[in-house]
Order: structure tokens, then sequence, then C-alpha cells
């Protein structure tokens, strides 16, 4: 299967921009959500989740044909909770009818990320929505109560290395686990709504304790209050993956810079793009002194 991205001829940089815009204001506005949370990591997740599920293999899945909007995809167990980011967005979507599905949940992600102080995250249009009965099916998406092995394994599929891996992963410093989403609890108290390198500083230094928690699954807990996921800690337990946590928790530019490349990447996964296709770049509300 090829997925070519459609050339937008009738749309620029600043209808992207207002549809960017528009997400941004609903987001500063939007801030009670999830105990003062916002929705910020809820779309990062979303869009995470939306692309998550390609196969490099045969091209199915992806963020392609924006198939979350149909319940086979957006009942997967996997995506419980998902349904706020979709909530938020749906406004969106009928204020600009014209872009795709795909195009909005990946647009939800870039958002969030830049608008919680992370890197500028490069991003093309074109999605194209499919019909119903090319969602993929469930079970794409990764467990996390597995090791460093797995974690390895699983994001072959999606063609990302150990380096792409552990900067995605990164993305953890956003948000927290709900345990009736998916019986994972934590961290208690300020759960985080900037992107920073915090994650990679935490697995560091915090001091972690492996305990059952109350839906009978292992995490790991430190006395400060954070919590690690077994596949969190899985990074600190493989050589490979361990390089890279201790340089970007040494190096906030190189986080930022391998973390905007590889979200672009798991965002773009199985879509060729025409050539004519603009790369566009979106400035923040602060940035536009908006
Ligand atoms: C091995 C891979 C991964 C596993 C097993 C995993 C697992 C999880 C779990 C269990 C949660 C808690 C969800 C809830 O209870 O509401 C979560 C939250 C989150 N994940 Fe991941 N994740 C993985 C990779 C990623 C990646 C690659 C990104 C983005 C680049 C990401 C972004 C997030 C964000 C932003 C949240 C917070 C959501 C919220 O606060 O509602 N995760 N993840
Ligand atoms: C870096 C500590 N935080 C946020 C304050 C954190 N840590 C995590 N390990 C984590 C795992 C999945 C979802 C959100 C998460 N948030």
């Amino acid at each position: 299967i090829v997925h070519m991205a459609q050339e937008i001829k009738d749309k620029s940089e600043k209808d992207y921009q207002e549809v960017y815009n528009a997400i941004a204001v609903k987001l500063r506005e939007e801030d009670e959500f999830d105990g003062y949370i916002g929705y910020g990591p809820v779309l990062t997740r979303l869009a995470w989740h939306s692309s998550g599920t390609w196969d490099k293999n045969n091209n199915t899945g992806g963020s392609f044909g924006g198939t979350y909007q149909f319940q086979k995809e957006s009942n997967d167990p996997s995506n419980k909770g998902l349904h706020n980011g979709a909530e938020f967005l749906a406004p969106i979507h009928k204020q600009f009818p014209w872009l795709s599905h795909g195009d909005l949940y990946t647009l939800g992600g870039v958002v969030a990320i830049q608008e919680l102080q992370g890197p500028v995250i490069p991003w093309r249009p074109g999605r194209v929505d499919l019909p119903e009965d090319m969602t993929p099916d469930n079970g794409r998406l990764p467990d996390a109560v597995y090791g460093a092995d797995y974690v390895r394994n699983f994001f072959k599929r999606l063609d990302l290395n150990d380096q792409e891996v552990v900067a995605l992963m990164g993305a953890h410093c956003l948000g927290r686990t709900h345990l009736q989403n998916t019986g994972f609890d934590g961290p208690w108290g300020a759960a985080s709504n900037t992107f920073t390198n915090e994650f990679f500083l935490n697995l560091l230094n915090e001091n972690w304790k492996l305990e059952k928690n109350e839906a009978k699954n292992m995490q790991w807990n430190s006395p400060k209050g954070y919590m690690m996921l077994p596949t969190d800690h899985a990074l600190i337990e493989d050589d490979k993956y361990m390089a890279y946590v201790k340089l970007y928790a040494t190096n906030n530019d190189k986080f930022f810079e391998d973390f905007a490349k590889a979200f672009k990447k798991l965002l773009e996964g199985g879509i060729t793009f025409p050539q004519s296709t603009p790369t566009y770049r979106f400035e923040t509300l602060d940035s536009q002194g908006l």
C-alpha cells in the first residue's frame, strides 16, 4: 500500500497557522482539565497513538487515514482516556472541515508540544481520511509491563532506533498515568505540563523501588512521589538506552533537537509526501505576541 499525501493547493501557511492558533488558544483557555494539567499531555498521546498503529512491513495503520475517528480504533483498550483529546479537537474539526482527521490528530500533538515550551516540530499536511474498513486491528500499541528487549523490538515495527526511542520516551515528562485508564498511577503531587528533560533526570537521580500498585501492576516509585512504568525504567536497565538517557539528562538542546526529529518521523510513518508539499514550522502564541 502507498499512502500518497494530497497536495493542498488552496491552503497557505497562514491557513494552517490559523488552525494552530485555534487549537493553542483553546488549550490555553481550558486549563482546568485533569486537575489543572490541561489538554497538552492527552493531545500529545493522541497524536502518538494515532501514528503508533503503523506497521512498516505492510504499510498499514499510521496517522494517514485518520482512522482513530472510528470506534474500532478509539475503543481499543490501549486508547482509554484519549477520547478527552478527541472531544477537545472536535470543535476544531467543525471550524476547519477541510482539515483531514489525520492532519487534525497529528497537528494537535504539534501544538501541544510547542505550547508546552517544547521544540518546534516541523509538520506536513496532506493526510487523507480512509474508510472505516481500513481501520487497523486493536493491539498494535505497546504494553507498559515489559523490559528493554520488548521496547526495542516493538519500535522496530515503527522503524525507530534506540536513540529515537529514548528521545520519544522523554514525552513522559508530560501528564500522568491514570489508574482507571491503564492500571498505573502517579506521579503524585504536581504532574507536569511543561516540556523538559525532567524524565531523564528523574530516571538517573531518583531512588526507584519496584512496587505492586493498587491495580496489582508492578511499577517503580520514588520517595519523592515520582513513578516510572516498567518500560520507562527499562531505559536505565539497558546499556545502549542508558547512554542516550545520560545524553539527554545532560544536554537539553540535544534532547529537544532529537525529540523534534523523532516525533516528526513518528507522525509521518508510512506517508509519501509529494516533493511540492511544504514543511511548516509554526509560531507559538507567545512568539506571535498573542
Ligand atoms: C513503550 C512505549 C510506551 C508505553 C508503554 C507508554 C505507556 C503509557 C501509559 C501506560 C500512560 C498512562 C496513560 C493513562 O493512564 O492515562 C502513558 C501516558 C502518556 N504517554 Fe506514553 N507510553 C509509551 C510511549 C510514549 C510515546 C512515544 C509518547 C509520545 C512521544 C508518549 C506520550 C505520553 C503522554 C504525553 C502521556 C500522558 C497522557 C496524559 O497525561 O493523559 N508515550 N503512556
Ligand atoms: C517526569 C515525571 N512525570 C511527570 C511529572 C511522569 N513520569 C512518568 N514516568 C510518566 C509515565 C507515563 C506518563 C506520564 C509520566 N509522567
